[in-house]
């Protein structure tokens, strides 16, 4: 049997903690923000900077950070970067075993403040599918009765021991926007990583595989046609917060999105749940 418990840092940082027969996992209710997730048996998932002393109001430099509802800057200035969910305090709506799988729902209260950002009645939750795979599903629902559009990414950070031996495959067919420029069409099949790369990818297939020293890992969308492909390099990773000058060589950020012509458009009344899967290929059952 599995055990999912509520826990506190001494901060007052609540998250949960998981810990079944197929996997351990933490999930920060701050941001709603998984860090840590390792299939039995197998290497951990997900990456979070040695930098990173979690602290109260700040997104955490690893994981999934979720960013909703805009993706990077927002047209209107002094707006925070990739919105403002991954600061604030989500509710832990439910917890489930199913099987070996635990399930874990939260939700985000938009606050009297944050209307100054999203004025719109509009319901967001994200369930957690845990197992030998992690399954992440953000569930968007248009409660007002006129259209709302948004831009959302689950920005996961991904560990390679080594990303000069670190490529991504799947990219065929794809076109991509990158420091301003662009659209550019998608040259090869994959990437591997030289300098800095901060992509926004459109019409991309709903599979990437990344290929690291530790195995490849598959990583799954569905209802994204895009996805933002990054690695900071040398001269941003000295600017970058909560992150070590050499953190740049032992991860790359790969982020299921709906942005630009992906954007997210809902009529009164609907949903929309944006999905991404992750898991070693070569999994231990
Ligand atoms: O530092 P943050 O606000 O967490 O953003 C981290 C990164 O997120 C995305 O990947 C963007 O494409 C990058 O330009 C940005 O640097």
């Amino acid at each position: 049997m599995g055990s999912v418990t509520t826990k506190s840092m001494a901060n007052g940082l609540q998250y949960v903690e998981v810990d079944t027969e197929l996997c351990q996992a933490r999930i920060f209710l701050q941001g709603a923000q998984i860090d840590q997730f390792q299939p039995k048996g197998q290497s951990p998932l997900l990456w979070v900077s040695a930098a990173d002393d979690y602290q109260v109001g700040n997104g955490i430099r690893g994981g999934i950070p979720i960013c909703w509802p805009w993706f990077g800057q927002s047209e209107i200035a002094d707006f925070p970067q990739h919105g403002f969910a991954r600061t604030r305090t989500w509710s832990l709506s439910s917890v489930n075993m199913q099987n070996q799988l635990a399930i874990i729902t939260l939700s985000l209260p938009i606050n009297h403040a944050d209307k100054q950002y999203w004025p719109h009645d509009t319901q967001l939750k994200v369930v957690f599918e845990l197992g030998t795979r992690l399954k992440v599903s953000l569930v968007n629902t248009n409660n007002a009765d006129y259209p709302v559009q948004l831009t959302q990414a689950l920005h996961t950070y991904f560990p390679t021991s080594d990303i000069h031996n670190t490529q991504v495959d799947g990219l065929a067919g794809s076109q991509y926007i990158e420091f301003g420029q662009g659209p550019f069409k998608q040259p090869h099949n994959q990437v591997a990583f030289t300098k800095e790369t901060d992509r926004v990818y459109t019409n991309l297939q709903p599979q990437q595989i990344i290929s690291t020293p530790e195995g490849n890992i598959i990583v799954n969308r569905d209802n994204s046609h895009s996805a933002v492909l990054w690695n900071p390099w040398i001269a941003k990773s000295q600017r970058l917060s909560r992150f070590n000058d050499n953190d740049y060589l032992s991860m790359l950020c790969l982020e299921a999105a709906n942005v630009l012509d992906d954007k997210v458009l809902l009529q009164p009344g609907d949903s929309h749940t944006l999905i991404t899967e992750i898991f070693w290929q070569d999994e231990v059952n």
